[in-house]
């Protein structure tokens, strides 16, 4: 069901806030000094994962001083819900990935299906090597068998909204990282 512009208002007016813009700032300079010491001189290709990885993307490579590519591959599993299922493939790189370093930023590391997924894809394509840095990691133990390369703030178990990450497709405009109240 749709929700109104009250209803939005209110659920973040009622959300906790877990991680706040300065401690968001601290992990992205965190996360962009150790894949500056890993791909700075090797010309890699960025690929954000549309859509939660557009604002961490957008944050993290205006931190990289260092000639890099940017391209998008958008893969989904929660679409609309607060549960995940199977990924569902939207869109492929343009730029050829064959013998190309990539790196592989999203919002989230929940259970890892998405980028487990992008990987074993990305390595079918001859890529030279494959990186994935997310800004959160959301702790509980249903995760996959990956963990990504650079991983930031580890946060609770509840439903997050926020810098990326969507509320029914909202809220992925705001400063910091909240968690539905209840959730
Ligand atoms: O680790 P996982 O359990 O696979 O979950 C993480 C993925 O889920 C979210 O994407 P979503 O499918 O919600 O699409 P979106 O990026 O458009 O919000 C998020 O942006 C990650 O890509
Ligand atoms: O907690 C979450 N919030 C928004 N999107 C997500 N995708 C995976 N987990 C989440």
């Amino acid at each position: 069901m749709t929700n109104t512009i009250d209803e939005l208002n209110k659920i973040l007016e009622e959300a906790d806030c877990l991680v706040d813009e300065a401690t968001i700032n601290a992990t992205l300079d965190n996360i962009a000094a150790q894949i500056t010491a890993d791909l700075s001189d090797k010309l890699p290709l960025v690929l954000c994962v549309m859509n939660g990885g557009l604002i961490p993307t957008a944050a993290l490579i205006e931190r990289l001083k260092f000639p890099l590519e940017v391209d998008y591959i958008h893969a989904t599993r929660y679409g609309m819900e607060t549960e995940g299922s199977s990924l569902n493939w939207l869109s492929y790189p343009q730029t050829s990935l064959k013998d190309r370093h990539v790196l592989v930023i999203d919002d989230i590391f929940d259970q890892g299906h998405t980028l487990q997924a992008i990987i074993g894809w990305l390595e079918q394509q001859e890529t030279r090597s494959v990186r994935t840095a997310t800004i959160i990691n959301k702790l509980h133990d249903r995760k996959t068998d990956m963990t990504p390369d650079y991983v930031g703030t580890d946060v609770a178990d509840r439903f997050l909204f926020g810098y990326g990450m969507d509320y029914k497709g909202y809220f992925r405009n705001l400063k910091g990282i909240y968690a539905i109240k209840g959730s």
